[in-house]
């Protein structure tokens, strides 16, 4: 019973079709859209594959972009389109956030995903949990697995979009990650790369004192090989993580039915 898992972001649009909705599933087959090209996906990458009996998404992109890979859905298989809403509590996370509905659908996920894989490898710890794409997000986890808070960033592009935009003498090509940048191109690299890390160390910080515990760690995201030499600590760079997510809630939501 194949299962068809999509994680919409801002960028770009990622699907993973597995062999079944349960963590652990064998991948079948992936690929990733930028939303420009969603209407490809029916005729094109989707065309050859088998028909999933199920699929699970998360998207932060907006409606009509939504409704969009809704439409590939329909047009290429006969599956009802299912997004995950953060809400209170669901597979092993508690939401501390404020409002819980308006957390972003593919944080909560990872942290699901997160907590599933921690939870498989050993017994419980608090958790730090980082998203690298178009946003960059830090999520703290505690023991229990209540989500306590997080950050968000803007993602290296958007940074170095904002500064040539909002200055006249900054137009400059790619640089390289430097400790003591000596060049425009390397310190605006750095300084965004810098920015970023700095903030999952202190976020990494927080948790610490916070649960007295050493945190574990992961990162995911589009972009996360790139920040990954910048790292300090142990951060486990696991891709997959709102994959992930999605076949730990998909079964649930299965067994539960
Ligand atoms: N050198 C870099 N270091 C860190 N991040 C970078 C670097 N260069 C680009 N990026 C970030 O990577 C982002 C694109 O990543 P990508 O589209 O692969 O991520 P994604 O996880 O698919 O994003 P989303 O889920 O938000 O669509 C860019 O928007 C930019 O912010
Ligand atoms: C922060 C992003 C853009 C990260 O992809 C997304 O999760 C989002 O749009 N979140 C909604 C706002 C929030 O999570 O507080
Ligand atoms: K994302």
């Amino acid at each position: 019973m194949a299962f068809l898992a999509i994680d919409i972001g801002n960028t770009r649009l990622k699907w993973s079709l597995y062999d079944a909705a349960r963590p652990g599933a064998s991948l079948m087959a992936h690929g990733a859209e930028f939303l420009d090209h969603i209407e490809r996906l029916a005729d094109g990458p989707w065309a050859d594959l088998p028909a999933p009996a199920s699929m699970l998404g998360c998207v932060v992109a907006g409606d009509a972009v939504r409704r969009r890979a809704e439409e590939q859905l329909t047009e290429r298989f006969d599956c009802a389109a299912r997004w995950v809403v953060s809400s209170v509590a669901e597979a092993g996370i508690v939401n501390g956030y404020d409002h819980p509905t308006r957390l972003g659908a593919d944080r909560w996920v990872a942290m699901i995903g997160a907590r599933h894989r921690m939870l498989a490898e050993g017994p419980a710890r608090p958790m730090v949990v980082v998203m690298i794409g178009t946003a960059v997000t830090v999520e703290a986890v505690d023991v229990h697995g209540k989500f306590l808070g997080g950050l968000i960033l803007p993602g290296h592009g958007i940074m170095l979009r904002a500064l040539e935009s909002g200055t006249a003498g900054l137009h400059v090509p790619t640089g390289d990650v430097r400790e003591f940048p000596t060049n425009t191109s390397d310190a605006l690299t750095s300084g965004g790369t810098y920015a970023i890390a700095g903030a999952i160390e202190r976020m990494v910080q927080h948790v610490r004192a916070h649960g007295g515990a050493e945190p574990a760690c992961y990162m995911t995201g589009g972009a996360a090989w790139k920040m990954a030499p910048s790292m300090n600590g142990n951060f486990e760079q696991v891709d997959s993580l709102i994959m992930d997510g999605l076949l730990v809630i998909a079964q649930e939501r299965l067994l539960a039915s």
